[in-house]
């Protein structure tokens, strides 16, 4: 639900000086009256979203409150942008606006078209029509003799002109073009307020049709969805005073007609702003041609922008207050605006396969009956028909109801013909001074003597002949109070709605709206100043033309030709009458069988739906017990996919299974490739502690060389030896004592492998080096012993060292073989990784294949 947007224009002043002072003044977003003295007069202070000065421009008004609406149009919402105020206030101004500043209609065609031309998504299609109510009968401005156009309606178009030309257009110029050739023909005139006044109301219709290029080609598919919506852009005809305006004939009669079409404008946002659409009030549109063609506009499936223009001159202070008092109920009025959008059966038809695909999905997914949403949409349908029927009644008591009104219209007319013949054949031959009999609805206009106390007192022509039916003739005196109230001049048109509520209160004392005949007597109140001060009104003329035609005719012989000639008209009024009754009868005929076959559709769909459900729980029923009874030998489609579905998964978790297999296996390798990284490890570090040993015992060995070599050369010097060694020099003996020892110690330890001193070897009998080398030849002798120890030792030292060489190869060979093992297995391992993956992904694509091809080979519902 959205508000009516309305916006004030006030124009430029048209004189500069006021008499009184009194003057608008607008102070931000509200508009006061103020007096000359610069205070505001109280509850003359009126609050809107925008108003716009007098220096604002057309596309400033465009841009901030029309361009919205427009641009919703585009989108597929139902659009209407119009103005309202009194005449010459600027509403044609605004909407048309001039070559220099292009009006509010111009600039929402170039922005439509812009936007056509900027959307890549969408393709268009525009048609556009042009019409004006001129004295309360519509003519088309594109078909000039298409005059008279009758409104209609239905459950397919809503409200519609019948016989109204479109034409389709594609470009901007096309549309002026059109627009000005239409304007050409709107009916303007002349009166004292405005040079060029409209005396029409006209409303450019621009359809904007649009459905999605992806669509394209692909016939039922969802963007087969057509858009359809209506923008109206309507320069209304301005309320006027005939007093000011200084119409008379025509433009009297034209300006009756633009009052009493406003009139009812204001009677519908009244009944709105009260809320009467919730409470499901009578919103009476069809009171006038201008709110029925903008019913969807007002209260309806529509978004709508009023700009209403007003004249800050103080002449026109009533005038401007009625205008803000307009605007003030019309920006309470709701709308509820949505995209219009048609569906081709196709697309139809492919949105409840997709629906029925949902269901299935549903069921297959989550395990939900699809009968469940089945029986919802049934339900929904069920509703759908239920509507439609009931709107069928709805038409069908509007059809009796017409068919009523018609008949009774019918007899009124028959009424007539029989009194006009008695008429005839009475003034044929009878007296014509007696009394004439007269139908009922003239005797309610029958004349009672003329109460010519008011027509002297206004200083008028009476006319004698005439009287008004007692309604009229009260409305006349309160009509002419008022006015003696307000210093002779008549009330605005505007204040005449608030002034004559209390004449609205029926007899149990409830308001109630004015109905256009409270309104004839209202609104014409410039009628009546007229008509009594000389001019007639068309209707009352006739009137009393009929009248003083009969009675003129009692005295001269035609009277009878002139009642043959209105027995004639009658007869032709009836067979109109006849034939339109005919032609509603028809069209409503018409409209129920639409309507009896959109009812019979919605039970084929239904009936088709609680097959294709039937279906599906049989399908369903056969699927279970087939499950139950063998799942693995799948017969119908959807065991079938089941089934394999499932064999499929088992498969998919195998997969799984040994996936996470290899993976621990792998973990596991991988711990003994760093155990047997350890060992290496340690094996290195124990080969390393053998070379040096093996060092040392080289060292060793090249010490033992040394001695040996010495003591050679003390065994071929003996005597410097001997004094040297055991006596001249004890410091020396003594060392080489301790070498030898050590020596000694060294070389038992390792034959004995032992730590045992020398001490402890003398005291186990072994020969001691200090025992022996007092005599040389033992001692040469224990030396060469010695030697061969050493050499012997050296020997084996050299053969443990190769063989542990050996072994520490042949440990590091083994090693690096495992290691090679190792390091192969793993890259098998990766190599069968990446191969189970590939393997585990062309599982998967084959189930997605499997799936797509089950889809498409499903059964079509
Ligand atoms: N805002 C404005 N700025 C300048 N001139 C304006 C403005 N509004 C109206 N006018 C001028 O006032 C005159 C009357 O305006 P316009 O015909 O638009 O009034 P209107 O409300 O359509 O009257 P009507 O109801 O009689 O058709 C025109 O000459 C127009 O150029």
């Amino acid at each position: 639900m959205e508000k009516i947007c309305v916006a004030i224009r006030v124009r430029p002043p048209t004189k500069q000086n006021s008499v009184r002072g009194y003057h608008w003044k607008v102070l931000d977003n509200s508009i006061s009256l103020l007096s000359g003295a610069g205070t505001v007069i109280s509850g003359h202070t009126f609050a809107f979203d925008t108003i716009f000065g007098a220096d604002a421009k057309n596309i400033n008004i465009y841009e901030e409150h029309a361009k919205a609406v427009v641009q919703s149009a585009v989108a597929g919402f139902n659009g209407t942008v119009f103005a309202y105020g009194q005449t010459s206030s600027g509403k044609t101004y605004t909407m048309r606006g001039s070559e220099s500043e292009p009006g509010i209609t111009r600039l929402a065609v170039s922005e439509i078209f812009r936007h056509i031309q900027q959307g890549m998504d969408r393709e268009y299609l525009i048609r556009v029509s042009y019409m004006e109510i001129y004295n309360e009968e519509i003519n088309d401005l594109f078909a000039p003799d298409s005059r008279k156009l009758q409104i209609h309606e239905n459950l397919e178009k809503g409200v519609f002109v019948a016989g109204l030309r479109e034409e389709i257009v594609d470009s901007v110029e096309q549309v002026l073009g059109l627009l000005e050739a239409g304007e050409a023909k709107r009916h303007f005139g002349e009166t004292n307020m405005n040079l060029h006044s409209s005396r029409s109301h006209s409303i450019f219709r621009m359809v904007i049709e649009s459905r999605s290029k992806s669509g394209k080609g692909e016939k039922g598919s969802d963007a087969d969805a057509v858009r359809v919506s209506e923008l109206n852009l309507v320069d209304l005809a301005g309320s006027e005073r005939i007093a000011k305006t200084g119409a008379g004939g025509v433009r009297l009669k034209e300006g009756g007609h633009i009052n009493k079409s406003l009139m009812c404008l204001g009677n519908v946002i009244n009944k709105l702003c009260e809320g009467g659409a919730k409470q499901g009030a009578h919103i009476p549109y069809r009171d006038s041609k201008l709110t029925r063609i903008l019913q969807t506009a007002l209260g309806g499936n529509a978004r709508t922008a009023i700009i209403c223009t007003m004249t800050p001159d103080e002449e026109q202070i009533d005038e401007s207050r009625g205008t803000l008092q307009f605007a003030s109920r019309a920006k309470r009025v709701t709308n509820c605006a949505q995209v219009n959008e048609i569906l081709t059966d196709a697309a139809l038809l492919k949105r409840q396969k997709k629906e029925i695909e949902e269901l299935l999905q549903k069921l297959q997914g989550q395990g939900s009956k699809p009968s469940d949403d089945l029986e919802k949409e049934i339900k929904r349908l069920r509703n759908d028909l239920l509507k439609t029927e009931l709107e069928r009644e709805k038409l069908e008591v509007e059809l009796q109801e017409e068919k009523k009104a018609l008949n009774d219209k019918l007899k009124e007319q028959e009424r007539k013909i029989v009194n006009l013949s008695t008429m005839v054949i009475s003034s044929a031959g009878d007296d014509f001074n007696q009394p004439h009999q007269k139908g009922s609805r003239r005797e309610t206009w029958c004349p009672r003597p003329v109460t010519s106390d008011l027509e002297t007192q206004r200083g008028r022509r009476a006319t004698p002949e005439f009287e008004a039916p007692p309604s009229f003739l009260g409305s006349s005196v309160n009509l002419s109070l008022r006015r003696s109230n307000n210093l002779g001049l008549p009330p605005a048109f505007g204040s005449l709605i608030e002034d004559d509520k209390d004449s609205w209160r029926s007899s149990d004392g409830f308001e109630r709206s004015p109905t256009p005949a409270d309104f004839e007597n209202i609104a014409d109140e410039d009628t009546w100043a007229t008509l009594n001060g000389g001019h007639l009104n068309v209707d009352l003329f006739n009137d009393r033309t009929d009248r003083r035609a009969m009675s003129s005719a009692a005295s001269e012989n035609s009277k009878n030709i002139l009642l043959e000639h209105q027995l004639r008209e009658l007869q032709a009024q009836f067979d109109e009458l006849q034939t339109a009754f005919n032609n509603k009868d028809l069209e409503h005929q018409q409209q129920l069988e639409t309507s009896i076959e959109e009812a019979c559709k919605y039970k084929e769909q239904v009936d088709l739906l609680s097959q294709e459900k039937a279906k599906l729980e049989e399908a369903l029923a056969k699927t279970e017990s087939q499950t139950q009874s063998s799942p693995s030998q799948p017969s119908s489609p959807v065991v079938t996919e089941d089934y394999y579905v499932k064999k499929l998964e088992e498969l998919v978790n195998e997969m799984e299974i040994e996936q996470k297999k290899c993976k621990q296996e792998n973990a596991r390798l991988l711990e003994e490739v760093h155990g047997l990284q350890d060992q290496l490890l340690s094996a290195n570090t124990s080969l390393e502690k053998e070379r040096r040993l093996q060092t040392e015992l080289e060292q060793e060995i090249i010490l033992l060389r040394e001695r040996l070599i010495s003591s050679n050369e003390r065994l071929h010097s003996p005597n410097e030896d001997m004094h040297e060694c055991g006596f001249a020099d004890n410091g020396c003996s003594s060392s080489i004592a301790t070498d030898d020892q050590k020596f000694e110690s060294k070389n038992h330890d390792l034959q004995q492998g032992n730590g045992a001193t020398t001490s402890e070897k003398s005291e186990a009998g072994e020969v001691p080096f200090e025992a022996t080398e007092k005599s040389s030849p033992s001692r040469i002798s224990i030396l060469e012993q010695q030697l061969d120890i050493v050499q012997r030792e050296k020997d084996r030292i050299s053969d443990i060292w190769m063989e542990q060489m050996n072994a520490n190869e042949a440990a590091t060979r083994s090693i690096e073989a495992e290691k090679m093992w190792l390091a192969n297995e793993l890259q098998n391992y990766i190599g069968a990784l990446a191969i189970q993956d590939e393997v585990v992904s062309a599982i998967c694509k084959g189930i997605r294949e499997f799936e797509a091809d089950v889809e498409n080979r499903r059964p079509v519902c």
